[in-house]
């Protein structure tokens, strides 16, 4: 008889131990950590006390602060250390992984510098490898309290898609494929800027429909970098992008979308990133995105305030008073 596909998670914040909880429930599933207390309390009270408070994880989830034990367990690899730290982490173990594990990343940020997406990191760094990623709207503590939701596989092949599925799984848990990996990640990756402006809104005690303009327009400068630099739009309307949007920009656990808020409140950035204590990875991407957005030609003025407010030389109340002078044109046209 076969054995078991065993999935190996590298990185034990929320959302890593999230889907290794999600993984243990369907296959044999290996947890690295970078501490090795945080590997004991996993293996020993089944939990993550740091990140996911008194929640228990499933028994059979075993944690190590081995890095080389998890990378040659690997059947599945699935990278969900933070996206600054995806090169330097699989750089460890380049040599370890066998051929033809196919490798998904779960980070939602790009490389400052590089301007590189996790997938493209994770091709550099292992190459020949099937690459793909798991995105969608998916508050952590929210999967891992088992309410129902939904994300997206996607991967070039879709008979790896297939095969990635049923992994990660479960009754309340539904995973859709999409061979559209660019559009699947950028939705990720640019959310989250959007979510820092929709917190600043909230912090500044604006109303709804102002919130229901930022996501609107937000959306649409998500959708036009995407097109622009080979994304399909329609990616941008299904879960990996309005559906991811929604969430975090409403969530008031959402990381960025409380960054952005504590930031309105009158706290510097470096205080609200303290205060948080996790991972905003908007903060550090707004200025890459801004980057890629003078590369291809494309107007992002929402995100084009929050790097400014990121970068200290704005106020939020002083971005929120730039987006008001901003010319609107057709809506389907820019600003
Ligand atoms: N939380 C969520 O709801 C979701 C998050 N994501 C994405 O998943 C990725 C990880 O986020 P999340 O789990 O929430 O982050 P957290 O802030 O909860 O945890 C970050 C984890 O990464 C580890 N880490 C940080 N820096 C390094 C490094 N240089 N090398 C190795 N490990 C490192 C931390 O270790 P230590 O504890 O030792 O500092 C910690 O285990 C992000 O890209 C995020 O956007 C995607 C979907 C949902
Ligand atoms: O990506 C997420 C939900 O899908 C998590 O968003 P935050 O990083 O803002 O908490």
């Amino acid at each position: 008889m076969a054995r078991p596909v065993r999935v190996v998670v590298l990185g034990s914040g929320s959302w890593g131990t999230t889907v290794a909880g999600l993984a243990a429930r369907n296959t044999p599933t290996l947890l690295w950590s970078r501490r090795p207390e945080t590997a004991d309390e996993i293996n020993t009270e089944h939990r993550n006390s740091r990140y996911l408070g008194d929640h228990v994880l499933p028994d059979n989830l075993r944690a190590t602060s081995d890095i080389l034990e998890a990378a040659n367990e690997a059947d599945v690899l699935a990278v969900g250390v933070p996206s600054h730290a995806v090169r330097d982490t699989l750089s460890q173990i380049s040599n370890e992984v066998r051929a033809w594990v196919p490798v998904l990343s779960l980070s939602k940020g790009l490389e400052p510098g590089t301007r590189q997406r996790p997938t493209e990191i994770i091709s550099e760094c292992l190459p020949g490898h099937p690459v793909g990623l798991l995105a969608g709207p998916n508050i952590a503590r929210e999967v891992a309290d088992g309410l129902a939701a939904a994300a997206v596989v996607a991967t070039q092949d879709e008979d790896v898609a297939a095969a990635l599925q049923p992994l990660f799984a479960s009754r309340v848990f539904r995973v859709y494929r999409n061979t559209d990996v660019l559009g699947c990640e950028l939705g990720g990756v640019l959310k989250n800027i959007v979510a820092i402006a929709s917190g600043m809104a909230d912090g500044l005690g604006v109303g709804d429909n102002t919130r229901a303009m930022v996501l609107a327009r937000g959306l649409a400068e998500m959708t036009r970098l995407g097109e622009s630099m080979g994304a399909n739009p329609r990616t941008f309307a299904g879960l990996t992008g309005i559906g991811d949007l929604i969430a975090t920009c409403m969530s008031p656990a959402s990381r960025n979308r409380r960054v952005g808020e504590a930031i309105a409140r009158g706290l510097t950035v470096d205080e609200a990133v303290k205060e948080l204590g996790q991972v905003a990875e908007g903060v550090k991407t707004a200025p890459t995105v801004m980057e890629l957005a003078r590369d291809y030609n494309v107007e992002m003025p929402i995100a084009a305030e929050v790097e400014a407010v990121v970068a200290g030389r704005r106020t939020p109340a002083d971005a929120y008073r730039g987006l008001r002078k901003v010319q609107p044109g057709g809506e389907d046209e820019v600003a």
